[in-house]
């Protein structure tokens, strides 16, 4: 159900998105295990369009732990990754605040996959700039996390580009297992470094 407002004869009627923070929502504290600020969080998967190292036209993110339940990240643009001619496409943008939002769950300790996620394009944004994105957990309830983040053109503080809400599903190991391909899980079984939570111990 899409949000917004109408208006039934003189009364307005507003349905919240349903990325909106709902009531009973709380901010955990930082679980003392989370991975310290400033540690680079791993990649959860090699072949990872958004994070992984072995996807050649990939985003390539690299993430970072910050204070609290947040992080940040980077990645270039490259010529791979062009809607408009020399400018990043729309739907690369959303997948990495899609995985920058996804990528709290070392934070909150738990594996999460996206269930809303909802972006505003602000400024176009040409191949070779450098994205700098941040993220944070705005709450939580019951399974659901709920966070939101953005990202700005070449620094930290340049101009806000695009920004997400995404509403975030706590999911077990099983979720991955069983809608995997065999062939996948079969790769990862002979060569368990595709994934790379274990060793880090951040979520598994
Ligand atoms: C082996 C490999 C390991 C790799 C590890 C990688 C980890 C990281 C990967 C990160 C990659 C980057 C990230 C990615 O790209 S993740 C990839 C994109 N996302 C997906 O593939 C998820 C597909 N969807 C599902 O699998 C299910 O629908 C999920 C699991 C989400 C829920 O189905 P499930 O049957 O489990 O639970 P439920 O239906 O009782 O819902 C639970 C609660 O949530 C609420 N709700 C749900 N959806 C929505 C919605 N759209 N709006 C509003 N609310 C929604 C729902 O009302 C309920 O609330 P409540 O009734 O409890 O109050």
């Amino acid at each position: 159900m899409p949000g917004g407002s109408h208006r039934v004869g003189t009364v307005r009627v507003v349905t919240p998105l349903r990325t909106d923070l709902p009531p009973g929502a709380q901010l955990p504290p930082r679980p003392a295990n989370a991975p310290a600020p400033g540690t680079v969080l791993p990649s959860h998967y090699v072949r990872c369009f958004a994070c992984g190292d072995q996807s050649a036209h990939g985003l390539h993110l690299r993430v970072d732990a910050d204070a609290g339940l947040a992080l940040c990240a980077t990645f270039e643009v490259t010529e791979h990754h062009q809607g408009a001619p020399g400018l990043a496409h729309g739907g690369l943008l959303s997948c990495a605040l899609d995985e920058a939002l996804g990528a709290l769950g070392h934070l909150t300790r738990t594996s999460l996959v996206t269930g809303r996620l909802e972006t505003d394009f602000l400024r176009p944004v040409p191949v070779g700039t450098v994205l700098h994105l941040s993220a944070r957990v705005e709450g939580v309830l019951g399974r659901r996390v709920y966070a939101s983040g953005e990202g700005r053109l070449n620094s930290p503080t340049g101009r806000v580009a695009v920004r997400a809400r995404g509403l975030f599903v706590e999911v077990p190991m099983e979720h991955f297992v069983t809608h995997a391909r065999a062939e996948d899980i079969q790769a990862i079984e002979q060569d368990p470094d595709l994934i790379r939570l274990r060793e880090h111990q951040t979520i598994f």
